[in-house]
């Protein structure tokens, strides 16, 4: 297993491009089997959740050729399965995104329940419930979510939590389902919206993604199409604590400034100059300690549960003390213990960490337990006194494309230790 070898120390300055969203590419990546013709989408990130969604794909039997960097051709039309085993959805839970699209194009999926993660038990009972208003017969037999369907019918869902792939499964469903389908109390995400845009540009006719309200109106078929991912807001925002953190000056280039406005927020807040333009972030921290932060978590556009760990890392070097309340999943604070193990001061009360700022961390060997917790001990370890081993990278790779080339550009001191395979 690889590890990361951080020198904390050095503030990071200059520029840095965001690559093309995960949670975005995920879900466009199962669309794809919606379509009736080949699909080509461009800006897809080089991570392991998205080369195990091109080995479920590819195991389902769609062809998949890469066209250069970032750039990947789907032809769905030679699909021959309709399998997610669990070999594969236990390492990405995302692959429960398959699910809606199968059915809908296929009439029929089995689909390994994900299970609980790290961060919390969630649940797809959602995805569930909305397949079955939408006609589907669906069942769950060991372990397997079993989907069988004529063609779907249009419902209306009102959601009873909101769900961000539950919102993207149901969505892709009523796609090709007969007449209208209106979701209530839909994902406002922007990675939401970003999926609605590739199914329109297929051919689908979808209103009011990025709202609460969205209305789909069926269609018989979906065609090709070609297609830009959108910028990773969550990668961004890393860069930009990293930042801060560090009492650097930091432009994340080729993102989406629209989508972090919680997070710049809390940026200011905490004492960094943030600038930007149409598709660029800057911020100068000018050599500053940053200010503690109240964080609250919530769907969007509130503050995101997968920016969390990012700021807790920051306020344990800030001044003052923060307090952050986790609204969205039950235990997303396995960092705490590692930021602890660093000398950061913070207590966890049920879903609140409060945390008093100290002056410094100090390197230690510290454990990664899942994707935003480890960028949290990345953060740490850039700014603690000494050598910083991460171990357990592997969920780091999930989800951030090159990140220690990215940091090293930046001017951290980082390196991956490779390590034994098996
Ligand atoms: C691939 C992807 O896009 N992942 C994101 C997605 O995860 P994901 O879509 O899995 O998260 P959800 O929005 O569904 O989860 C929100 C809350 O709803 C609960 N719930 C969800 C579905 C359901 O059927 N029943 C139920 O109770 C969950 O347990 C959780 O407490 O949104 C999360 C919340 O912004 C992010 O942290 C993840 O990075
Ligand atoms: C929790 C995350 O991802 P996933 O839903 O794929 O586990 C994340 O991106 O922070």
């Amino acid at each position: 297993m690889d590890k990361l070898l951080i020198t904390g120390g050095a503030p990071l300055n200059g520029q840095v491009r965001a690559s093309g969203a995960k949670n975005a590419a995920l879900p466009i990546l199962a669309a794809t089997l919606l379509a009736d013709e080949p699909v080509t989408l461009d800006n897809v990130p080089q991570l392991r959740d998205i080369s195990t969604t091109f080995d479920l794909l590819g195991r389902m039997g769609a062809c998949l050729t890469p066209q250069g960097e970032g750039v990947v051709q789907v032809e769905p039309r030679t699909l021959a399965s309709f399998v997610a085993p669990y070999e594969l959805v236990k390492t990405m839970r995302a692959s429960i995104l398959v699910l809606g699209p199968l059915v809908a194009r296929y009439g029929r999926a089995d689909v390994s329940l994900p299970g609980g993660c790290a961060i919390g038990a969630r649940p797809v009972n959602l995805h569930i419930e909305g397949l079955r208003a939408m006609g589907a017969d669906v069942t769950v037999e060991g372990g397997y979510i079993r989907a069988r369907a004529g063609r779907l019918r249009g419902a209306h869902l009102v959601m009873d939590m909101v769900s961000v792939t539950g919102t993207e499964n149901l969505m892709m469903a009523a796609a090709l389902a007969e007449g209208e389908t209106l979701i209530e109390n839909a994902a406002r995400e922007p990675e939401v919206a970003d999926l609605a845009d590739f199914l329109n540009a297929m051919g689908a006719r979808i209103e009011g993604a990025g709202t609460d309200r969205i209305q789909i109106q069926g269609v018989e078929r979906l065609s090709g199409a070609r297609y830009r991912v959108m910028p990773d807001r969550i990668e961004t925002g890393t860069f930009l604590v990293a930042a801060a953190m560090t009492g650097g000056c930091v432009r994340v280039t080729e993102t989406r400034p629209d989508c972090l406005d919680a997070v710049l927020h809390k940026l200011r807040e905490a004492g960094a100059e943030v600038r930007v333009g149409e598709d660029w972030i800057e911020l100068d921290m000018h050599g500053r300690r940053p200010q503690a932060v109240d964080i609250h978590t919530a769907p969007h556009p509130a503050f995101p549960t997968d920016m969390q760990a990012q700021f807790c890392a920051l306020n344990s070097i800030a001044e003052g003390v923060g307090s952050i309340a986790e609204t969205i999943f039950e235990n997303r604070y396995m960092h705490v213990p590692e930021l602890q193990r660093m000398g950061a001061d913070i207590r966890v009360e049920g879903n609140i960490a409060i945390c008093h700022g100290v002056e410094r961390l100090t390197a230690a060997p510290v454990m990664a337990t899942d994707l935003r917790a480890s960028a949290s001990l990345v953060l740490a370890g850039l700014v603690a006194e000494g050598e910083t081993l991460i171990d357990r990278i592997y969920h780091l790779d999930r989800g951030y494309e090159n990140i220690e080339d990215k940091l090293l550009g930046l001017g951290a001191s980082i390196q991956r230790i490779a390590g034994a395979r098996g």
